[in-house]
Parts: structure tokens; C-alpha cells; sequence
């Protein structure tokens, strides 16, 4: 039986391709009413149009979780070091499959996971996959961190489906900053495209922004060639690409000066982390910074795109 933690979006897809492979999935979300409501409707607000099959129980009571050994936590990143505590749960096994660094302690998901359940073996699921995509059942691939390789393993094999196909990894790190970072890449590509620079503008930033999150990671122990796979290049080459995008959606709205849309954009959190974690480990981060100044308000595109043209010239 998988327990999933957060009944939004990605969250829900997951426990629908899980159930749709055979297994028994407990979903809980926070909002009590809503999941008792699901038991009855078949679905949640956040994916109105996917049915939950038999297979799955919605509740909004974490007690109904205590007997599933692997549970999968799909809420935003900056919750997850409320939501932990408050489940009162000790699962064997926790895949964290949500992306970002936690803003006050500069963790990322597994570092989370380990401070509030020590006797569990963290992991991390990361990888170009839109919700929509995997609940409706299109090919998706993803990697999984652990550092545990044998538990890596068998989670690889719990986890994929006929249509979601798991790599495995030992470098969580890797995993976990390259599907955090590309969300700020996404936000500067939106912008870009949302202000009308063109498409050689969004490519120069996906590469700038690809080599950034590279010096990043490596200082944070990342392995390249992680961060060239699935959760990382992949996954920037899908944000940046794709209106879909949340992040690149709020970069839009930003580029055009139109208000954003309401919706979870772990990039924001994530640009401001990385460039403390940045100023903490000597790297330089321009893309970042300019984006984090567009997000405050700070900077226009106009001023982001300047301060990025007017640095040094220097070599690639
Ligand atoms: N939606 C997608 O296509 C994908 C999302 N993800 C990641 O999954 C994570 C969750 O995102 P989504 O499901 O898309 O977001 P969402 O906005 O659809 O749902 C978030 C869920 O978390 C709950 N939540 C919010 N604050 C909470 C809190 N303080 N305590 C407990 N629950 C809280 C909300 O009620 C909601 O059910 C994010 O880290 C996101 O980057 C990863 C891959 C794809
Ligand atoms: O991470 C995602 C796809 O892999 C979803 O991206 P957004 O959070 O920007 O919608």
C-alpha cells in the first residue's frame, strides 16, 4: 500500500497512475472536507476532470496512512517542514516529489525528510512530467534519487508503471537541485517570451541558466551528469518550453506587466535560495539574480535583460 501526502495536482496524478498499475493508494490532503467530498465525487478540485479509481481512498486523516510502508510527499516545498511533523506518521520509506530548497533552512526535500523522520530511507522523484500528462497516462520518464542504492531499487521497480519509467540514481543531490533550479530558469524564459525578446532570447537563457545550475549543484555535490539528465536538462528543456509551465507562466505574466496567475510556483522560493546559497559557496548566479529581482519588482525586463548584456564578456 503507498500513502501520497498532498492531494493537489501532481500529487493526485501520481496516485492515479500508481492505482492504475495495481496498486493501493491512500491520498491525503489537508483540507478535510474536500477528500471526504472525493469519496463520493471520484475526484479532487485541483484535478476536477481525473477520476480516482477504486483503488484509491482519499482522506483527510494521516492515521489512514500508518500502514503504508512507502509514502510519497507531493506538497509545495515550503510546507513540507510543517506538514511532516503534523502527520504523526513513521513511514520505512519517504520519496519526497516536490521541488524546490526550503527558504529558512536552505534544505532540499530530503534533508527535510531526514530531520523529521530519521528511521526513514529518503528519496527523490524529479523529472519533466506535467500532472495532466502522467494521470491521463502518456509516456513520462523521471529519475529517482536514493542514496540507498538497494532501496533505490526496489522503489524504482514499486514505483514505475507501464507508462511512467523510472532511472535510479544515487545522487540525490543532483535529483533534487536540478528539478528546483530549472523552475528559475523557467520564470526568466517566461518573462523573456512574455516581453517579446524572441526565441534566441529564451535559448540563451535555458543554456546561461543550464550552466548556472551546473556551477550551482556541482559546489552543492551534484554530479554532471545527473543534472544533463531527466531532472535537470530535461526537465528545463519541458519548463521553459511550455506555456503549460506554472513558472513560466508567472514569468509571462511578468513579461507582458500583467498581474500572475494564482498558483503554486516554487520557483520564486527557489531563486532566493539559490542565491544565498550562491553568496554562501562563491558562485555567481546572473540569470538568478536577475529573476529574482523581476519577481520582487525590483528590476523591469528591460533592467534584467540589461544587467545580463552589460556584464563582463568572458569565456563560455
Ligand atoms: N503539477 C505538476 O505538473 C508537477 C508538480 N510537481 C511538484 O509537486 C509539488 C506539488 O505541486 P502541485 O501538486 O502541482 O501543487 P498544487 O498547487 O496542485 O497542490 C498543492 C497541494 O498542497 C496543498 N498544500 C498547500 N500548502 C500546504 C500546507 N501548508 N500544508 C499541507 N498541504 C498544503 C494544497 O492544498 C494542495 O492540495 C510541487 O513541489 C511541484 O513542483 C512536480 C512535477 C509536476
Ligand atoms: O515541474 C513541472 C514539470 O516537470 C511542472 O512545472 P510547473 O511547476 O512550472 O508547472
Amino acid at each position: 500500500m503507498i500513502g501520497i501526502v498532498g492531494a493537489g495536482a501532481f500529487g493526485t496524478a501520481l496516485a492515479v497512475t500508481l492505482a492504475r498499475a495495481g496498486h493501493e493508494v491512500r491520498l491525503w490532503g489537508r483540507d478535510a472536507a474536500a477528500m471526504t467530498a472525493a469519496r463520493t465525487v471520484r475526484a479532487v478540485p485541483r484535478l476536477p476532470d481525473v477520476p480516482l479509481s477504486d483503488g484509491i481512498m482519499p482522506t483527510g486523516d494521516a492515521a489512514d496512512l500508518s500502514d503504508c510502508g512507502t509514502i510519497l510527499l507531493s506538497v509545495p516545498m515550503q510546507s513540507l517542514a510543517t506538514t511532516l511533523p503534523a502527520l504523526g506518521l513513521r513511514p520505512a520509506h519517504a520519496v519526497a516529489a516536490c521541488k524546490g530548497v526550503d527558504l529558512t533552512t536552505l534544505e532540499g526535500p530530503t534533508r527535510v525528510i531526514a530531520r523529521f523522520w530519521p528511521d526513514a530511507t529518503p528519496a527523490i522523484l524529479s523529472g519533466p512530467s506535467f500532472a495532466a500528462d502522467i494521470a491521463r497516462g502518456l509516456p513520462t520518464a523521471l529519475s529517482l534519487g536514493c542514496a540507498d542504492a538497494s532501496v533505490g531499487g526496489r522503489l524504482q521497480a514499486a514505483l514505475s508503471t507501464p507508462t511512467l519509467r523510472l532511472y535510479r540514481t544515487t545522487d540525490v543531490a543532483g535529483v533534487e537541485l536540478g528539478g528546483a533550479l530549472k523552475n528559475v530558469v523557467a520564470i526568466a524564459c517566461g518573462a523573456a517570451i512574455g516581453a517579446g525578446l524572441g526565441e534566441s532570447a529564451r535559448a540563451a537563457l535555458m543554456t546561461r541558466g543550464m550552466a548556472e545550475i551546473m556551477r550551482l549543484a556541482t559546489a552543492l555535490g551534484a554530479r554532471r551528469e545527473t543534472l544533463m539528465g531527466l531532472s535537470g536538462l530535461g526537465d528545463l528543456a519541458l519548463t521553459c518550453a511550455s506555456p503549460a509551465s506554472r513558472n513560466f507562466a508567472l514569468g509571462h505574466a511578468l513579461g507582458r506587466g500583467e498581474t500572475p496567475p494564482d498558483a503554486t510556483t516554487e520557483g520564486t522560493a527557489t531563486a532566493e535560495a539559490a542565491l544565498r546559497l550562491g553568496a554562501t559557496h562563491g558562485v555567481e548566479l546572473p540569470v538568478t539574480a536577475a529573476t529574482v529581482g523581476l519577481v520582487a519588482g525590483r528590476l523591469g525586463v528591460e533592467d534584467a535583460v540589461r544587467a545580463l548584456l552589460e556584464r563582463d564578456l568572458t569565456t563560455e
